[in-house]
């Protein structure tokens, strides 16, 4: 049986190792909230995995939903970090089990859909995978709050899936996956060969600027509301955004050479945004 303050250690570690810009703008959080978030990162890092990395990720997936739904019911792994991390935070938190279920539905896309015909499909991809995160941290980051808060943490999700998408359409590419909206490609004359080639022209640009113009107006829409968190969380929730935000200039600085490499934005320039805040 894993200790509760180990559990949270490992749920620590998770992010840290995985995602640098949430691990740092989650750090200005309280000590239990912080913990908190970390146990719902390593949760949804868990169901990623299984999806990129699994041997047989369908089955793994549906192990996986039994798995959450006996955790529902109160039985568990005590000796995995993450389901006693997240035991704690379900007590502690009104968390919105819907939404670990939406999250969970949203992997599954990954496994059978590789190509997205229009905006409005991307955009419901993008809901599940992201917006739901949102809505799965905003008991935590804003109890009592989900009727003014929702809207916007659901944007934020948008606008961090967008930006995730266009960071890495190279790698993506890799494992058969093109999230950009077929009629997108269409109105700009961007083939799937251009694609393939990993051409960086004028209609690509064009494509990814349309994008890049979605997540833009979806931060701030959800910045619009970041005043209703409570005073502790809404340094961490703006950091989160602007921070990831910031990838899109890191990737126009690099003339949207995404498709052999994965820009980050630098420690010092995320040390920056913080520092702004
Ligand atoms: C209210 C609120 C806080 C809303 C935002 C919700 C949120 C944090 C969504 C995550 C979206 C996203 C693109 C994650 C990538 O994680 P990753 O681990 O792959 O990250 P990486 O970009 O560091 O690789």
């Amino acid at each position: 049986m894993i200790e509760i303050k180990e559990a949270y250690n490992r749920c620590e570690e998770i992010i840290a190792a995985n995602s640098k810009s949430f691990y740092k703008a989650f750090s200005l959080l309280p000590k239990e909230k912080r913990k908190a978030v970390w146990a719902v990162y390593a949760f949804c890092r868990t169901v990623d995995d299984i999806v990129d990395e699994g041997t047989n990720p369908v089955l793994e997936l549906e192990e996986f939903k039994r798995s959450f739904q006996q955790f529902l019911a109160g039985f568990y792994d005590r000796d995995n970090a993450m389901w006693v991390a997240l035991a704690d935070v379900f007590e502690n938190f009104q968390m919105d089990e819907e939404a670990f279920h939406s999250l969970i539905k949203g992997q599954e896309m990954d496994l059978v859909i590789s190509r997205y015909e229009t905006l409005d499909d991307l955009m419901d991809y993008c809901y599940h995978v992201a917006s739901c995160v949102g809505l799965m941290l905003l008991p935590i980051l804003a109890p009592g709050k989900k009727a003014v808060l929702q809207e916007g943490a659901v944007s934020l999700g948008y606008a961090m899936q967008i930006t995730n998408i266009l960071r890495d359409i190279g790698q993506d590419l890799k494992i058969g996956r093109i999230y950009l909206p077929k009629e997108i490609m269409q109105k700009h004359g961007l083939t799937e060969i251009d694609l393939q080639q990993g051409d960086v022209n004028g209609a690509f640009v064009s494509v990814w600027e349309e994008l890049a113009g979605e997540a833009e107006r979806y931060y701030r829409h959800s910045f619009e509301t970041i005043h209703e968190y409570p005073l502790q969380s809404r340094m961490a929730v703006k950091g989160a955004g602007l921070v990831y935000r910031e990838i899109l200039s890191a990737i126009r600085d690099k003339e949207y050479m995404v498709f052999r490499e994965k820009h980050y934005v630098s420690d010092q320039s995320k040390q920056a945004i913080l520092a702004c805040l």
